[in-house]
């Protein structure tokens, strides 16, 4: 969330590698969260705003890959911008909790680490992008980037062609694993990895139980029921 006092909600991102069962796993724990009385919502980046949605369009279908990492970190920045003021801000000061599905771990990995990107630009966009509203709990879901891509590719409407990112190699894929990872581990009280090469209940019966640990004291009486 929320280095202030008037953000009473609690921000938890979904981040990883392409395919590794973000999505999946939200709607699992929305349910079970929403079970526990709690008042939930699921977004997503790029997007969760009309405007970012538009910004979301442009960049996944390669509109502004010709442009390079950078300004691509800046159109990924602005759409954040978008959807912390008109969503995530009014929501976690309306004490909801929002499950996001990606945010600036990802520019820091997919723009930052890949695209070459010094660590001060990352610091310096996400300080004035995000103006404080910082995750209170980071979920790195990881499996090796062969896989993923796999499931990606199978989620796909037939003939469907990959995104600007989905396309890229199996390197560029591997990189980005490595970014994460160092991502978790230089910030473990905010990040934790969690192996997603697993069935979804099993993945999702884990991240129930690191939600609970990490945050169930703000939560009205979680039950872990596996
Ligand atoms: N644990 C799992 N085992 C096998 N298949 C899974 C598992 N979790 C999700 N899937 C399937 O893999 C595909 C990708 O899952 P999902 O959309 O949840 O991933 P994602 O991380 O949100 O993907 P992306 O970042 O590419 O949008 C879907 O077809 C989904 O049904
Ligand atoms: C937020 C954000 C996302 N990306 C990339 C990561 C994915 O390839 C796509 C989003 O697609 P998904 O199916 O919704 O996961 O965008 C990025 O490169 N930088 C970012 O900041």
């Amino acid at each position: 969330m929320s280095d202030g006092a008037n953000l009473r909600g609690r921000f938890i991102t979904f981040e990883g590698g392409e395919g590794v069962g973000k999505s999946t796993q939200i709607r699992l724990l929305e349910s079970r969260l929403r079970a526990a009385g709690l008042d939930v919502v699921v977004t997503r980046e790029p997007g969760g705003s009309q405007r970012a949605e538009t910004i979301r369009e442009y960049i996944l279908g390669g509109g502004a890959r010709a442009l390079g990492p950078m300004a691509e970190a800046l159109l990924f920045s602005a759409a954040r911008i978008d959807h912390i003021d008109s969503l995530i801000r009014p929501a976690l000061q309306a004490g909801k909790w929002v499950l996001c599905d990606r945010f600036a771990d990802s520019t820091r990995a997919y723009q930052g680490a890949n695209g070459k990107l010094g660590d001060d630009v990352m610091q310096a966009l996400e300080q004035v992008t995000l103006a404080g509203v910082r995750p209170d709990l980071t979920l790195v879901l990881d499996m090796p980037p062969a896989i993923g891509l796999q499931r990606a590719a199978s989620r796909r409407a037939a003939g469907a062609p990959a995104d600007r990112f989905e396309s890229e190699g199996l390197g560029f894929h591997a990189r980005l694993r490595k970014a994460f990872h160092q991502i978790a581990n230089a910030e473990p009280r905010r990040c934790v990895i969690v192996n997603a090469d697993r069935t979804a209940p099993e993945v999702g019966a884990d991240i129930f139980r690191i939600v609970d640990e990490r945050l169930g004291d703000a939560a009205p009486a979680p039950a872990i029921t596996r």
